[in-house]
């Protein structure tokens, strides 16, 4: 198996590693294009099942091809880039060939981590507003990329957030991160979220380095592979 090389190298949007990536890069950018109108128009009901019969067609074009399910397995074959690169691409909030991801986006400056988030219609919980799931989901991406401040990178252990006043849809949102106290292997950090300036939300977090290490996580049992989605044409 390919070397696993630091899971939380998916700071900068840098360059698609290989030509792979980038064709999957516009794919991810035309669902969530097409995401954003789905929730933002309605044509007449029978183009919209026009439209839903061409999409499940396309999906089963695309799905004709060699299926590969996780990241431990896009690396195993060594074509697909390291542990980091996939990450960096199929992460569920950061990741540009995945449109599950609004996406957000980390660096690193001197003690501080800084992030950048935009979400579109689809992201939509009070009128006009962030809904508060993604807003705490957007925290816990920020924030474990954050944790590399540390140098003890774990898991999740707790996230809570106080929600101070609506975050806004379409706009730039801020992010800004730092550690507040390291006790072995615990990080305790502290997240700040701005749209105009304004502190929508604020977070304090604790990441705890798994005993046995972040990459002792290999060994766990793995998922059922196949994921069959109802259609539209089944009433779902
Ligand atoms: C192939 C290798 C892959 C490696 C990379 C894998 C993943 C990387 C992921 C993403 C990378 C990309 C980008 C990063 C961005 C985002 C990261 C997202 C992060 C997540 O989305 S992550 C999912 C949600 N997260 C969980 O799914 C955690 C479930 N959990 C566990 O996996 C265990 O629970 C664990 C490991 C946390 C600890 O287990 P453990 O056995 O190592 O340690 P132990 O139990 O001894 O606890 C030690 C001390 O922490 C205290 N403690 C424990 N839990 C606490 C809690 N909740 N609150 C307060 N204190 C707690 C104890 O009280 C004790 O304290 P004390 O020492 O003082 O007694």
């Amino acid at each position: 198996m390919t070397e696993l090389k630091n899971p939380f190298a998916s700071e900068e949007i840098t360059a698609p590693f290989n030509e792979e990536w980038q064709a999957k890069r516009r794919v991810a950018a035309a669902v969530r294009l097409l995401t954003e109108v789905l929730v933002t128009s309605s044509p007449d009901t029978s183009k919209m099942h026009d439209i839903a019969e061409q999409l499940e067609n396309t999906a089963s074009d695309f799905a004709s091809s060699p299926r590969v399910y996780g990241r431990l397995d896009w690396i195993e074959s060594g074509q697909h880039g390291s542990f980091g690169q996939v990450s960096h691409e199929l992460n569920p909030l950061a990741g540009y060939s995945n449109p599950l991801a609004p996406p957000v986006t980390t660096r690193i400056e001197g003690d501080m981590a800084i992030g950048r988030c935009f979400c579109g219609w689809a992201y939509e919980g009070p009128p006009g507003s962030v809904h508060g799931g993604y807003v705490a989901a957007i925290f816990d991406q920020f924030m474990g990329f954050a944790q590399k401040l540390g140098k003890r990178p774990g898991m999740t252990g707790y996230l809570n957030v106080s929600y101070h006043h609506r975050t806004p849809l379409t706009t730039d949102l801020h992010l800004e991160a730092r550690i507040t106290k390291q006790e072995g292997r615990k990080t305790f950090m502290e997240g700040k979220m701005f749209a105009h300036d304004e502190l929508t939300a604020s977070c304090e977090a604790l990441f705890i380095e798994p005993r046995k290490g972040m990459y002792a996580l290999k060994q766990q049992a793995r998922p059922e592979e196949v994921f069959s989605p109802p259609t539209a044409r089944s009433g779902a």
